[in-house]
């Protein structure tokens, strides 16, 4: 079992693909499926401590693993019953089912097990599951002390990560060959647990990964403050959440940070000159962040003052709202982060179609910017038609003011030389790994402060 970060993201039908490349005959398939039924019995072994497991088997080829994985588990000695609610439909289903010589449940009146599997459903989900299924899967779940789920829970959607059918809560979720949306995008990513991936020897290529820990760039003995990387942090109407992002920038590792347009307050490091066009390029910034608390009421002064930033050549941050006064579409053609949650990426690229991936991707191509497209599932995506989907770091961060954290974090990562991709993964691990380390009810000015730390 690989622990996810940084692994490849597929949707069902490139994982189709993937693995009719690996296995162009029906016995390399087969012996695909093998893999994946001893992959999921070896997991059920480990994590059991020898209680019985129910293994839930549907007609395709998900339901093939789990009757793999029951006849392993029997020939180990492990105490294992298999429940199905049809037979296999598929031919490598029907050939897995030959290998189990124990009896066959009925789902609707199999009595449940310390340890339930679910192999009913996997990328082949096509509507939602009537209740026939999902009432007994809920009620074994409810009754076994460990649910495994084998690819997906049935009842996700694979591709965006919705949910026709309500599953059960998993404690294991084991993907196999590769990840899918749907392990990592919400709502369905909440019923995973814990996220492991198996490998079956499928080379399974993609645009659109998961997201890894990054090389952190550090300073050496040639450093100074201005090669470290310098942010400047443009303020506006509420001046704090400037300085929220001001203060992230500093705890994220940049070396030099000029907040433009705020009064004089702690931390003494950032500092702070009143808002002018000069007092900006006298430095030639590694970085603007704009937006965070720039105000949308006084449109007279907040557009000009965005527009002369979006005029300049430096790599821009833009965040809250400057995000709300940005025309749409635009054209951004030097390094620019658009880091928008979903009311304001709405505003600014509509609904869209297609998983929260392609949504994030579309938008990027569109505008050329990198777009941050946050929340508990963040997608990150290169206008180049690359992806990061994010794992749901803490659901505390729903706080105000940690998205101008976040903000001040791609500020310091973009100044310090990564380009826009690498700049916005970095501070997404950081902020997510700040926030983790913080545990429950944090503020955001913890979280700006925490980023040091997780470095
Ligand atoms: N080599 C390989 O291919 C490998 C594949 N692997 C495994 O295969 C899984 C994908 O297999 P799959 O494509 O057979 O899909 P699967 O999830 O079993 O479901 C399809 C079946 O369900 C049915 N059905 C669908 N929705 C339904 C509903 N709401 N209610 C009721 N029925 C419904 C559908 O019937 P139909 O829509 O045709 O009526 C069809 O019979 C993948 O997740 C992984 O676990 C691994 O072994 C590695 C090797
Ligand atoms: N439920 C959640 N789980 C994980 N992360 C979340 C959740 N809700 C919000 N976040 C993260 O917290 C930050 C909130 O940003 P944003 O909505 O811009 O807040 P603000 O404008 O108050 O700073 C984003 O990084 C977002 O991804
Ligand atoms: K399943």
């Amino acid at each position: 079992m690989i622990p996810i970060h940084g692994q490849p993201i597929l949707t069902a039908a490139q994982m189709r693909a993937a693995e009719e490349a690996a296995a162009p005959t029906p016995d390399a398939m087969y012996a695909l499926m093998e893999r994946a039924g001893a992959g999921v019995a070896e997991a059920v072994r480990r994590l059991s401590a020898g209680a019985e497991a129910l293994i839930l088997c549907g007609p395709g080829n998900n339901g093939g693993d789990g009757y793999v994985a029951a006849r392993i588990l029997r020939e180990q000695g492990h105490p294992v019953r298999l429940a199905a609610a049809s037979e296999p439909k598929s031919d490598l289903a029907r050939r897995a089912r030959a290998g189990w010589d124990g009896p066959v449940e009925r789902l609707a009146d199999a009595d449940p097990a310390p340890v339930l599997v679910d192999a009913l459903f996997g990328t082949g989900l096509a509507r939602s599951l009537d209740e026939g299924l999902t009432a007994p899967l809920h009620r074994l779940a409810d009754a076994a002390r460990l649910r495994l789920a084998v690819d997906l829970p049935s009842g996700v959607a694979t591709d965006d990560g919705a949910v026709p059918s309500e599953p059960p809560r998993f404690d294991v979720t084991l993907a196999l060959g590769a990840l899918k949306p749907a392990h990592l995008l919400q709502p369905a990513a909440r019923y995973m647990g814990e996220l492991r991936l198996l490998d079956i020897g499928v080379p399974a290529p993609s645009r659109t990964r998961a997201l890894a820990r990054p090389t952190l760039p550090e300073p050496g003995p040639d450093s100074h403050k201005f090669t470290r990387g310098l942010v400047c942090v443009v303020s506006g109407e509420m001046p704090g959440a400037a300085e929220l992002a001001a203060t992230a920038a500093a705890h994220a590792g940049a070396g030099y940070v000029l907040l433009l347009g705020a009064e004089a307050s702690a931390p003494h490091a950032i500092v702070r000159r009143p808002w002018s066009l000069e007092a900006l390029s006298v430095r030639k910034p590694g970085a603007v962040v704009i937006g965070p608390g720039l105000g949308r009421e006084d449109k007279s002064i907040w557009i000009p003052r965005l527009s002369s930033v979006l005029a300049t050549p430096y790599p821009v941050v833009l965040d809250g709202d400057a995000l709300r006064h940005l025309s749409n579409p635009h054209s951004f053609r030097g390094p620019t982060i658009l880091t928008p949650h979903a009311g304001e990426f709405d505003h600014l690229f509509g609904l869209g179609q297609g998983s929260k991936i392609d949504r994030a991707r579309a938008a990027a191509e569109r505008s050329g910017a990198t777009i941050v497209f946050k929340g508990a599932d963040t997608v990150i995506a290169s206008p180049h038609g690359d992806a990061i989907v994010a794992p749901e770091a803490s659901a505390w961060l729903s706080t105000a003011g940690t998205g101008d954290v976040l903000a001040g974090a791609c500020g310091a990562m973009l100044a310090a030389g990564l380009d826009p991709l690498a700049a916005a993964e970095a501070a997404v691990w950081l902020h997510g790994r700040a926030a983790r380390r913080l545990g429950p009810a944090f503020l955001a000015d913890d979280l700006a402060e925490g980023l040091s730390a997780c470095r």
